[in-house]
């Protein structure tokens, strides 16, 4: 389990986490919902040790975040981050070659599934194209945890259907996923676990299922509540 306790951030002297807490079970995909600004990308960055929070504790399975996190949790940010002059082949040789739990196979499965071709150049693909070989970067890696920021952001209705396909496989089964998107009307049906960001805190965490038996509401629903009172 991933475990963030009373997360705090500022940057210079603007507050934008102010204890923050929730968790992210393996297992289930909980995404982390708030408006623009609302500090989403900065959590999922501090989870991965890569902007310092200015008080409070992330734990993965218990132990504080380290340098061999990168070992159990794999971050997709919004962007590819491989340079744009390499082709595929090549930045899929370089994750290999950089990252000891590398998974040559499951790379390769990804490239299928997504249709992407080895001999294409990182700089020429479109912004769907990208998205998709960004996410066979970062689940190739044998990590329990995934972290996925607005993964279907400015993607087409085939293109999404196609990554929503992997939630519902093989590749996601038993890790735990925490992702961001603005996308959540169509995405709910892939949603474990919603929790909801608003003035630096969470103000809602829960079941989506449960939400659903038990009020009869759905997450854009809650969301509704949450961000019109
Ligand atoms: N390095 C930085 N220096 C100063 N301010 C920053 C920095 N990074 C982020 N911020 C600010 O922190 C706030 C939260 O940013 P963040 O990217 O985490 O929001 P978000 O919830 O992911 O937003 P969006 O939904 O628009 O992607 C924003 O107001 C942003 O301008």
């Amino acid at each position: 389990m991933i475990e963030v306790i009373e997360a705090r951030k500022r940057y210079w002297r603007r507050s934008i986490l102010q204890g923050a807490s929730f968790t992210v079970e393996k297992g289930t995909v909980t995404c982390l919902i708030g408006l623009n600004g609302a500090g989403k990308s900065t959590l999922l960055k501090a989870i991965m040790g890569l902007t310092p929070l200015t008080s409070g504790r992330i734990l993965v399975d218990g132990e504080p975040i380290g340098p061999a996190m990168y070992e159990r949790v794999s971050f997709i940010p919004d962007h590819l981050t491989l340079p744009p002059s390499m082709k595929l082949w090549e930045g899929l040789r370089f994750m290999a070659e950089f990252y000891a739990n590398w998974n040559a196979e499951k790379a390769a499965e990804l490239m299928t599934f997504f249709r992407l071709s080895a001999s294409d150049r990182i700089g020429n693909l479109s912004k769907g194209t990208a998205a998709k070989f960004n996410l066979v970067t970062g689940l190739a890696l044998d990590t329990e945890y995934v972290l996925m920021d607005e993964p279907f952001s400015g993607i087409d209705m085939f293109s999404r259907e196609m990554i929503a396909d992997v939630f519902a496989s093989d590749l996601i089964e038993g890790r735990g996923v925490l992702l961001t998107t603005h996308e959540i009307g169509e995405m709910e049906h892939l949603i474990d676990k919603a929790v909801l960001l608003s003035d630096g805190v969470v103000v809602r965490e829960f079941n989506c299922e449960a939400m659903r038996v038990a009020e009869g509401k759905s997450v854009v629903d809650v969301m509704r509540e949450a961000y019109r009172a």
